[in-house]
């Protein structure tokens, strides 16, 4: 479907991404509401990373259908901008919320981790990583579930990483940090991504990124895994933390058995306990 811009109202700016900004509009004929991404062409520096991104992005976002995923309906451009045309979460940004609420409660947590390792299988059955789980990368919708969106860093498996990282390395498994040719060909697959859960699922919980430090200090001890789960942490909660946040990538928990963890089961069967409620209510 050819899309232009002369086909949509730009309503109110939402705020700046990394390297564009997000209008809210409204396409004119039918009156869908979406979210508009505006990229300017002289900020994507020719033949650098970014561009080669910003095409994976499309490619890969255009094609996956899935509730926990931003759709991207479609992109054009002009002479000087490319536009995404996205699906609109009426909730905003995730990391803004955690922040306001400092930590979220198990079973907000638990919910949540449940939602990311459902869109997380669909990514790795299309052999898609994403590379950059993290709360700055994920929207709410309006019902309350968590949208992943920004598909800059995704890339098909396995792969060889050749663009260079900037921005926090808080989410990046050992694999990914450890130098060039340190004894491993540096190429990773899926499995960041389940570090990458478990990382989420620490800052859910306890408000901060396990491995927050220093550059230096981030680096040394996530090739270490050297962290320390405070004691309000559930006993539940801390194991399935543990069994993601492995060095080696093959040991770390199976998306499927992350869905099965007494933890998320605990937290998700929707109502099991209240339909046994109301049984026992009914049965009285
Ligand atoms: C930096 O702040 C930014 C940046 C980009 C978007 C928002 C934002 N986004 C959305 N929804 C979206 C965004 C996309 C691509 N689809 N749905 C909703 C919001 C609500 C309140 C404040 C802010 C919002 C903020």
């Amino acid at each position: 479907r050819q899309f232009h811009l002369g086909m949509f109202e730009i309503g109110r700016p939402l705020g700046k991404g990394k390297f564009g900004r997000v209008y809210l509009a409204r396409e004119r004929s039918s009156g869908f509401i979406c979210a508009l991404k505006v990229l300017y062409k002289a900020e994507l520096q020719h033949g650098s990373g970014v561009e080669k991104q910003v095409r994976r992005e499309v490619e890969i976002q255009s094609n996956l259908r899935h509730p926990n995923i931003l759709k991207m309906y479609g992109h054009f451009h002009d002479s000087k901008r490319i536009f995404l045309i996205l699906e609109f979460a009426g909730r905003g940004e995730l990391y803004k919320h955690l922040r306001k609420e400092n930590r979220f409660p198990e079973w907000k947590a638990a919910q949540y981790i449940a939602q990311m390792a459902s869109a997380l299988r669909y990514l790795h059955r299309k052999h898609v990583i994403h590379r950059d789980i993290k709360p700055e990368n994920i929207l709410v919708g309006i019902h309350g579930e968590l949208k992943i969106s920004d598909f800059g860093w995704s890339v098909h498996a396995p792969n060889h990483r050749r663009t260079t990282l900037c921005g926090t390395l808080d989410y990046l498994p050992p694999e990914m940090v450890r130098p060039h040719g340190s004894g491993n060909d540096n190429s990773y697959d899926e499995k960041v991504d389940l570090w990458s859960l478990g990382v989420l699922t620490y800052e859910f919980l306890v408000g901060e990124a396990p491995f927050e430090d220093t550059m230096v200090m981030t680096h040394r001890r996530i090739a270490r895994a050297d962290m320390t789960i405070p004691s309000f942490v559930s006993p539940e909660a801390r194991d399935l933390i543990k069994k993601l946040l492995v060095l080696d990538p093959a040991k770390r928990l199976p998306l499927d058995a992350v869905q099965q963890h007494p933890w998320i089961i605990k937290h998700c069967v929707k109502g099991e306990r209240a339909t046994n409620r109301e049984k026992t209510k009914g049965g009285e």
